[in-house]
Parts: C-alpha cells; sequence; structure tokens
C-alpha cells in the first residue's frame, strides 16, 4: 500500500500547528477598518478588501512560522511537539516556506498599492512586518522581554486598521482610530493568554513573557481587568457619537469575555486546564469584531 495514513494525534498536531482559528486576528482589523470606511465614505472596493484579507492571512502565516524557525534557535520550543520544525524536522525548509508566505503577501499589498496608485499601504504593512519581526527574530527576541503585547497591539490595532481603512478610503480617520484601540486591546489579549501554560518551558529558555513577570495569579487579574476594558470604553464611543449605537452588538462577545476570565481565574496555574484560553479569547476576538464591524454598517 502506497498511500501514507495520518494518525489522530498526528493529525491534530498538525492542526494545533497552523491554528486555522488564529487567522481570524489577521482578519478582523480589515473588517473592521473597512466597514468604518464604508458607513463613513461609502466606498467599498471588494478586490482591495479581498486581496488585502490573503494578504493578511499569508503574512500571518509568516509570521507563525518563522516564530516557529527562531523558537527552535532559542530551544524554548523543546517540549512544543506541535512546533512545524519538530514536525517536519526541517529549520530550513520551514524558514523557507515562511518567507514565501511573507513575499506573496507582500505581493498582494503591493497590487493594492499599484490599484491605489499610493504607496501608503505598503509602507504602514511593513512596519507591522517589522513589529513582528522584532518579536521574535534576533537580535532583538522583544517577545523573550515580555513586550510582545504592545507590539501586537501596535500591529493589528492602529496600524493594521489604518491601513485597512486607507486601502479604501485614501485619507485616514478619528472613529476608525478608537476602534482600532478596541481591536488592538482585544488582540492583544490572546497573546496574553497563550503565556500562561508556558510559564516553566519560558523560565527555562530565559523568556521573561508578562506572565513570567507577573506570576499566574497577578496574570489573571490583569487578564479580567483588560478584558472587562473593552466594554465601558465601546460604551463610551457610543455615548460621544464617535461609534453609531448599533456597535453595542459587540456586546454579544459578553459570555465569551466571562468564560475567558472565570476560567483562566480557575485554572491560571494549571498549564492543562489553561492552555485553551487563547482559543477562548480568540472567540471573544472574533465575536467582538465581527459585532463591532456589523454596527459600523448598520450604522
Ligand atoms: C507569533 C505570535 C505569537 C506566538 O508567540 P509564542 O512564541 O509565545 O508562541 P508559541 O507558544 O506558539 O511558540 C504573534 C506575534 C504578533 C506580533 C507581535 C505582531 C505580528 C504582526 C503581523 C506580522 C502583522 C499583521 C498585520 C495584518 C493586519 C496585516
Ligand atoms: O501561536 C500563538 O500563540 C499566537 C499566534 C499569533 O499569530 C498571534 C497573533 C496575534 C495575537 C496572538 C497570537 C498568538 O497567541
Amino acid at each position: 500500500m502506497t498511500s501514507t495514513q495520518i494518525s489522530p494525534p498526528q493529525a491534530k498536531l498538525w492542526m494545533a500547528a497552523i491554528k486555522p482559528p488564529m487567522y481570524s486576528v489577521a482578519i478582523m482589523p480589515i473588517w473592521v477598518g473597512s466597514a468604518v470606511a464604508f458607513r463613513e465614505i461609502k466606498i467599498f472596493n471588494p478586490i482591495i478588501f479581498s486581496l488585502f484579507i490573503a494578504a493578511a492571512i499569508l503574512i500571518l502565516a509568516w509570521e507563525n512560522i518563522s516564530n516557529d524557525v527562531f523558537d527552535a534557535e532559542t530551544g524554548i520550543d523543546q517540549n512544543k511537539h506541535h512546533s512545524l520544525v519538530n514536525l517536519t524536522g526541517n529549520k530550513t525548509l520551514m524558514f523557507w516556506i515562511g518567507n514565501l508566505c511573507l513575499g506573496l503577501g507582500l505581493l498582494g499589498i503591493i497590487a493594492i498599492a499599484i490599484l491605489q496608485k499610493d504607496p501608503t499601504v505598503i509602507a504602514i504593512i511593513l512596519l507591522c512586518c517589522c513589529l513582528g519581526y522584532m518579536y521574535q527574530g534576533p537580535p532583538f527576541r522583544l517577545g523573550y522581554q515580555g513586550l510582545g503585547e504592545i507590539l501586537c497591539f501596535f500591529a493589528f490595532g492602529p496600524l493594521g486598521m489604518s491601513a485597512a481603512y486607507y486601502s479604501q478610503t485614501q485619507t485616514w480617520s478619528m472613529t476608525n482610530l478608537a476602534a482600532s484601540v478596541i481591536l488592538g486591546i482585544v488582540t492583544s489579549l490572546v497573546l496574553f493568554c497563550s503565556h500562561f501554560h508556558q510559564v516553566v518551558d519560558d523560565i527555562a529558555a530565559g523568556k521573561k513573557s508578562p506572565i513570567v513577570r507577573l506570576g499566574t495569579h497577578t496574570g489573571a487579574k490583569v487578564l479580567v481587568g483588560f478584558t472587562a476594558s473593552i466594554y465601558p470604553l465601546i460604551l463610551l464611543f457610543v455615548i460621544l457619537n464617535i461609534f453609531p449605537i448599533w456597535t453595542l452588538l459587540s456586546f454579544l462577545s459578553l459570555p465569551f469575555a466571562v468564560k475567558l476570565c472565570r476560567h483562566v481565574l480557575e485554572n491560571h496555574n494549571q498549564p492543562d486546564k489553561v492552555s485553551n484560553s487563547k482559543f477562548i479569547a480568540i472567540r471573544v476576538q472574533f465575536v467582538s469584531c465581527l459585532f463591532l464591524g456589523l454596527g459600523f454598517i448598520l450604522g
């Protein structure tokens, strides 16, 4: 028999390595940025929107593949069976597949710039890629200093969303900037949650993640504070008439936010149980951003 059968655990490892739900973090800034553009300028270019979504997915794939490559160099992923480098046993191949994804993603961004006859979007996305590299690549490795959440906030918040808005309108917007604060926070929450179960490996490899610095109990309380902050912020933007009332639909993510906070408060020091918290955080990010964008379109 020539066909190779993938056993369920192996298939599970591959799914954990590719992390399909994670791509919501790349898609939502473009969805919400384009929704704000539609509300304000009554413009929607589906070709640019589709190009941007595809490019963002490819750029995030590069970020994740190269994360496994760089983490293989520091040894931090030794026990991570779902690292792409550990799964394939070929770091060089993964390095070049990552670079191919980055190249194709940037080609999509260049195509947008050509359609717009304006290089601004290229400049912003290159800046995002620099932040992404500085998170994990030598000599910076700022994620190892606990600075990842700040980089994440700017890449997926103000920068990513300004690029999305500009790609539709070739101008800037204060409303979009306000919405980008929400996206920046809610995306950084996902990264923050990803550290809880890795404290032992992180300390061993010298990575001072925010959870290594704060401890898991304080980390859980910080998580609750930031998760809870997005709802009063949205309400404030509605009261100030910056957001339309329909954006309150994003409160439909509250049950997931409550579930996330409870789960992490109860299990912050139990790696096996808390390891799924980043996927609950992705649900909060997905639902809140989906309805935030919808709120701008309906409003
Ligand atoms: C790769 C990231 C997290 C993985 O971290 P960690 O090493 O702890 O994970 P493992 O345990 O799985 O090894 C995310 C890092 C995000 C980074 C700070 C910013 C990335 C910016 C993107 C490249 C830009 C995308 C912008 C988009 C809107 C086009
Ligand atoms: O693998 C991860 O844990 C993450 C990957 C990723 O691309 C990302 C992007 C934005 C916020 C968080 C994360 C991760 O946690």
